[in-house]
């Protein structure tokens, strides 16, 4: 499997910067692709993040797998992380976020309250990955018509508040994670939802996860989608990806094949799944 190239240079850049900006934000929203919350993961972000008020947000909800999605909400919770799992291009993603927000930040800011300050705005950053959908979040946060409320102390030159309403502002530079694969099953989840460049990975290698993952926990929608008898169920991997080839008329272009049944499950035509599995978890 080819392994990603992270620039150290860059990383480092990216971390400095976040490392400053934590310091004038007082939540983070972390964002994973929901469906996969454990590969979009990166694993130093508890370490860079230490004890800052932290929202899990759980992004392309409308793709994943709603039960899977519930117990994932949970999962987080029990280690003492809110999470939300949300659809970027709803509008009542907005509201969902300021108001999980306020409550968890509910106890620091009725303290301020008592001390004689003045109410504000909660102020929040966006990390994550590339692709898990920073700026789309950003941009449906965002009251566009009032967009920049103008630099303020501490932030990083260059940088601006955006407005969201008068109870939340985002910086207007998300923090950049990468994702850490030390096993093979996490680039394949994070290749086949599109989370890394297709050229890296050999998109047989991928379609023969999707094929054995998709048998395994969502067959339906997989002999639905390109009619396919019981008794296909009883091929291998391999066969059963020649089988496709020669449905999808390709003869025996088997890469061309893949690529196609790739961009099917990316685009959800094969229904809303989740890659990983929170554990104890089945379905189907
Ligand atoms: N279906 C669905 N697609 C989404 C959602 N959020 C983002 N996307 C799509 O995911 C892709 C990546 O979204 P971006 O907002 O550009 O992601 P990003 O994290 O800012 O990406 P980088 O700039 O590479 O760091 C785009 O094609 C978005 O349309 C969502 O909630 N649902």
């Amino acid at each position: 499997m080819a392994t990603i190239q992270w620039f150290p240079g860059h990383m480092a850049k990216a971390i400095r910067q976040l490392e400053e900006n934590l310091h004038v934000v007082d939540i983070v929203f972390e964002l994973v692709d929901a469906r996969i919350p454990q590969a979009s993961r990166n694993p130093e972000i508890e370490r860079l993040i230490k004890d800052k008020p932290h929202l899990m947000i759980m992004t392309k909800n409308d793709l994943a797998d709603d039960q899977q999605t519930t117990s994932w909400i949970k999962a987080f919770k029990a280690q003492g992380l809110p999470a939300i799992a949300v659809d970027s291009k709803a509008n009542i993603t907005t509201k969902a976020i300021t108001k999980i927000t306020q409550s968890i930040l509910a106890d620091k800011l009725s303290a301020e309250l008592q001390k004689g300050l003045k109410e504000r705005p909660v102020r929040a950053i966006t990390v994550g990955i590339p692709n898990v959908g920073k700026s789309t979040l950003l941009n449906r946060l965002v009251n566009k018509r009032a967009a920049q409320v103008g630099d303020r102390p501490g932030v990083t030159k260059g940088q601006q508040w955006l407005r969201s309403s008068s109870k939340l502002q985002l910086l207007d530079t998300p923090g950049i994670l990468w994702p850490k694969f030390d096993d093979e099953e996490t680039g394949q989840a994070l290749a086949l939802t599109g989370a890394i460049k297709d050229q890296r990975f050999a998109s047989d290698d991928v379609a023969l996860y999707a094929l054995k993952f998709f048998r395994q926990y969502y067959p339906t929608a997989l002999t639905q989608r390109y009619k396919l008898q019981e008794s296909d169920f009883d091929l291998s991997d391999v066969d059963l990806l020649l089988k496709l080839t020669k449905l999808f008329g390709m003869k025996d272009d088997y890469e061309r094949a893949s690529d196609r049944l790739i961009l099917d499950i990316r685009k959800g035509k094969l229904g809303r799944y989740t890659l990983n599995r929170t554990t104890g978890d089945q379905d189907d």
